[in-house]
């Protein structure tokens, strides 16, 4: 055993690691030391400034850039799925979107638990509590954002406002929107999101500057003397004393940094915030996993959990500039877009040089305007019948493909599959995002496409019923996983994108955005049945970057990883705090829910 330094140590300061470092360390009597891969770049204007994302090294260095094994539905690609690699995690390189999902997908959580901890009404004082929400000014207002005070907080340490700037694009596509029959929402947190409007943003209204998990959780905190942040630092495995009470016991880290094997030594638990894929590759390289897996990749297997790096769910489908999902995108008579920044570079300097002046311009707005669409806006009643008959017909089938053999988890998931086809007959599955780029998004690079504005109407498939996985191949810790999301294994996930499409283009015609519409560029006139639509999604469908579930909270008999208090199975001190223990997708972006686990550490309660 190694002496203990510290009496926690945090891998990974990502979004969920900076969150449990600073929560734990306000008692001045607990030491704490996170471990983070990446570096601190809160000073690189690709990070702070909010319209500047994509650019620089926040997709390169800044990236893990997770490699995926050919997605034998998507024409055999090898896609790519992004997640942060700095302090702060995925949330330096995220688009700052900050809504809520529907209030019946967080009640899974509690349900497949059955925890009533973890349902909307019970998150929803810890969604407040973190956030320090700035109202819109009059401008702001004027513009189209609207808000429910009685839904945000005003105290906690994520700054959340909205952008100096509104595209024109934008707001006639929310009014095409409405007029196609989406209702206005109130705001995109209240939990009832099947609507258009405008998303709150982590964002520092004072400064308009991207609000990350370091923003938040870490630069305000720097200076105590019981937290300890080693940057650059990758670990590499979990370090095990003798068994304590018949269980797995952490005793220290270990972990590369500058070509150096360090090791650090703890005496109450080591938090694994690795991320959805970072996680699971270091509780397997540590010995936590199925051992098969394990021993095929030259590691010792301490504790068998056949699970991990199970359940793994994301989806196709991402819009920053070079990423895309799918999307129909279409030319535009409007010269004020993203594409004019691209276009006319003299222009892009006088955009920046107005944001360092006054905080305005184009790059002051961080996306955007968005809706969530529910079965009813992409099937009519006898497709939606037809389509979840047909899922439920087959769903033993699905959950026993999915779940890699194992028996318990082939019931987690026919049971995740049960509650998404009732949500989904009630219309509260909601499985698309619907949002408008103010310019091009899709799968043309900037030189092969014509240099012209554009409008794009993004699709972003969300609640996949597709179940894929992650795991080790070797015992070098420097040695990527092999990540498979199994992106459109299921059927119904295909239908919803599809239907994305669709709507797309509707929306791109419906008035008023119909009046900036000069022709559509992609698909494509040529891409016209749903046939040829899939077809030609199959081609160019990228990753989204939302995964979830590789370390799922479910009880063992539902092939679940940690239970409520986020505690490893089978250990005594590991517990897993970040995305990966999400068991069941929700429709919104993750950030929100990773920052508000209502979970105590040692009588503290995280958030
Ligand atoms: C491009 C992109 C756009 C997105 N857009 C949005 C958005 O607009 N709004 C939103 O809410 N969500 C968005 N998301 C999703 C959201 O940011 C993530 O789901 C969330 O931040 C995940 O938090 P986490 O704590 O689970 O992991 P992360 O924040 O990714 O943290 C994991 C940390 O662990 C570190 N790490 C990994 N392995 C090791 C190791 N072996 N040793 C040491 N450190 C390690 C990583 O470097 C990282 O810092 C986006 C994500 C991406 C990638």
């Amino acid at each position: 055993s190694l002496a203990p330094l510290y009496d926690y140590v945090v891998v990974g300061g990502g979004t969920a690691g900076l969150t449990v470092a600073s929560r734990l360390t306000e008692d001045p009597s607990v030491t704490v030391a996170v471990l983070e891969a990446g570096f601190n770049a809160e000073g690189l204007p690709e990070v702070f400034i909010p319209g500047l994302i994509g650019t620089g090294i926040s997709f390169t260095t800044l990236n893990w850039a997770y490699a995926t094994v050919p997605q034998k539905h998507l024409g055999g690609r090898n896609l790519t799925v992004n997640a942060g690699k700095a302090l702060g995690g995925s949330s330096i390189i995220n688009s700052m979107i900050f809504p809520r999902a529907e209030k019946e997908q967080y009640d899974v959580w509690g349900q497949l638990n059955n925890d009533s901890t973890w349902t909307w009404s019970a998150l929803l004082p810890f969604f407040k509590k973190s956030e320090l929400f700035t109202p819109p000014n009059a401008f702001q207002t004027a513009s189209g954002v609207r808000f429910l005070s009685s839904v945000h907080g005003f105290a906690g340490r994520v700054k959340v406002g909205f952008p100096n700037y509104f595209f024109t694009q934008s707001a006639l596509w929310r009014k095409a929107a409405e007029g196609l029959g989406f209702p206005a929402s109130p705001d995109l947190a209240n939990g009832d999101p099947h609507a258009i409007g405008i998303a709150p943003n982590s964002l520092d209204a004072a400064n308009n500057t991207r609000c990350s998990a370091a923003c938040a959780y870490y630069t305000p905190f720097a200076t105590r003397p019981n937290l300890v942040v080693i940057t650059n630092a990758t670990v590499s495995r979990i370090l095990w004393a003798d068994q304590r009470s018949g269980k797995l016991t952490a005793s220290g880290v270990e972990y590369i940094v500058n070509n150096r094997t360090e090791t650090i030594g703890l005496s109450k638990e080591v938090i694994v915030s690795a991320g959805t894929i970072g996680s699971p590759k270091v509780l397997e390289l540590s010995g936590i996993g199925n051992s098969t897996i394990l021993k095929a990749a030259g590691v010792t297997p301490v504790l068998n959990l056949p699970t991990v790096g199970e359940n793994f769910a994301g989806a196709p489908s991402r819009y920053l500039n070079h990423h895309v999902h799918s999307w129909a995108n279409a030319f535009t008579n409007i010269t004020l877009t993203k594409d004019a920044l691209l276009l006319n570079l003299t222009f892009a300097a006088e955009q920046e040089a107005l944001w360092f002046k006054n905080r305005t311009g184009l790059y002051s707005a961080a996306p955007r305007s968005l809706g969530i669409a529910a079965p009813s806006d992409i099937f009519s009643p006898e497709e939606l019948n037809g389509l979840v008959a047909q899922a439920e017909a087959n769903l033993t089938y699905f959950a026993t493909r999915f779940s890699n053999g194992n028996s318990a988890l082939a019931k987690g998931i026919a049971a995740q599959h049960n509650i998404a086809l009732a949500l989904y007959k009630r219309n509260k599955e909601l499985p698309l995002e619907m949002n408008a780029e103010p310019g091009y998004s899709g799968p043309t690079s900037f030189n092969a496409r014509p240099a012209r504005n554009y409008t794009t109407i993004n699709s972003v498939l969300y609640a996949p019923l597709s179940r894929g996985r992650t795991h080790i191949v070797s015992s070098d810790p420097l040695v990527a996983p092999a990540v498979d999301p199994a992106y459109w294994a299921h059927p119904l996930d295909v239908a919803a994108q599809v239907g994305g499409i669709k709507l797309a283009r509707k929306m791109l015609i419906a008035p008023p955005l119909d009046s900036i519409y000069v022709g559509e560029f992609e698909p494509g006139s040529d891409k016209q049945t749903d046939e040829e639509i899939e077809e030609w999604l199959r081609t160019v469908v990228t990753s989204d970057n939302h995964e979830v579930g590789s370390l799922s909270m479910m009880p063992q008999s539902l092939g679940g990883v940690v239970d409520t208090s986020l505690k490893v199975y089978g250990t005594a001190n590991v517990r897993v705090v970040d995305a990966s223990i999400i068991p069941f997708p929700v429709s919104a972006h993750l950030v929100r829910s990773v920052v508000c686990f209502p979970i105590k550490i040692a009588n503290l309660l995280l958030v």
